[in-house]
């Protein structure tokens, strides 16, 4: 399923193979679990009340932080210049709105100190920051993309699904809005293109690795969204 072999039998039956379509769609069903969670309709229809809503981001800033470190590791690992000014802006994004987003909700749903400071992370969250720590500790660049690729293309897909009701909440709006906005769609497709270059260009036993840890990492994004959907 994973195989040089295994994209190449799928790419002679397509008008334009990308190996990113390849990717998503031997990640079913996790994908499309993810992209349709009912999670996201929740947010979107401000069916969550702002005590899930803090919950919810408590444990997603879990995620951010090792995921901005992905990032720095991925500016490190970039073979030069031009991708290091598409990653470096978006880490900028990151740590300056993103970031300030989080910690307003924080704020003003009175997620107490000590909860900030030492959170409690549910095993599905820590599961998905060992992930990406190993991916920025012992992954290569493609590896890294990979990784990239599948939480920030879910998270596009998910904001452009959903409908949004009237009257949100402004902090779910923003939050909705850091994921649906011409800068973060072009974000991914520059993402989903460099992939698409670096994952030509591996070894057979490198582009295996790279396409478990590309499913491996949605099978991460399912379990999370999963576990943190208040039930
Ligand atoms: C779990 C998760 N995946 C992806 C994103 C998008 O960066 C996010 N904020 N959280």
């Amino acid at each position: 399923m994973t195989t040089r072999a295994d994209f190449n039998a799928w790419a002679a039956n397509q008008e334009a193979p990308r190996i990113t379509t390849w990717l998503r769609e031997t990640s079913e069903p996790d994908w499309s679990a993810t992209v349709h969670h009912p999670l996201f309709d929740a947010l979107a229809e401000g069916r969550l009340a702002g005590d899930e809503f803090a919950a919810y981001m408590v444990q997603d800033y879990g995620f951010v932080d090792p995921f901005t470190a992905l990032i720095g590791h991925a500016i490190g690992r970039a073979p030069g210049m031009a991708d290091r000014v598409v990653l470096g802006q978006f880490m900028g994004m990151l740590t300056s709105d993103e970031n300030s987003t989080f910690q307003r909700t924080f704020e003003a749903f009175g997620v107490p100190v000590s909860t900030r400071e030492a959170p409690d992370y549910l095993p599905e969250t820590r599961a998905f920051q060992a992930l990406l720590r190993e991916t920025g500790d012992g992954g290569g660049y493609a590896d890294i993309l990979a990784a990239l690729v599948v939480t920030e293309w879910v998270y596009l897909a998910w904001a452009l699904r959903i409908t949004r009701a009237e009257g949100l909440h402004p902090l779910v709006g923003e939050w909705i809005d850091l994921h649906d906005n011409p800068a973060f769609q072009d974000f991914v497709a520059w993402l989903r293109r460099r992939l698409d270059e670096e994952a030509e260009r591996l070894d057979d036993a490198a582009f295996t690795r790279m396409a478990e840890r590309f499913r491996e990492t949605v099978a991460r994004e399912r379990a999370f969204h999963d576990a943190v959907m208040p039930r």
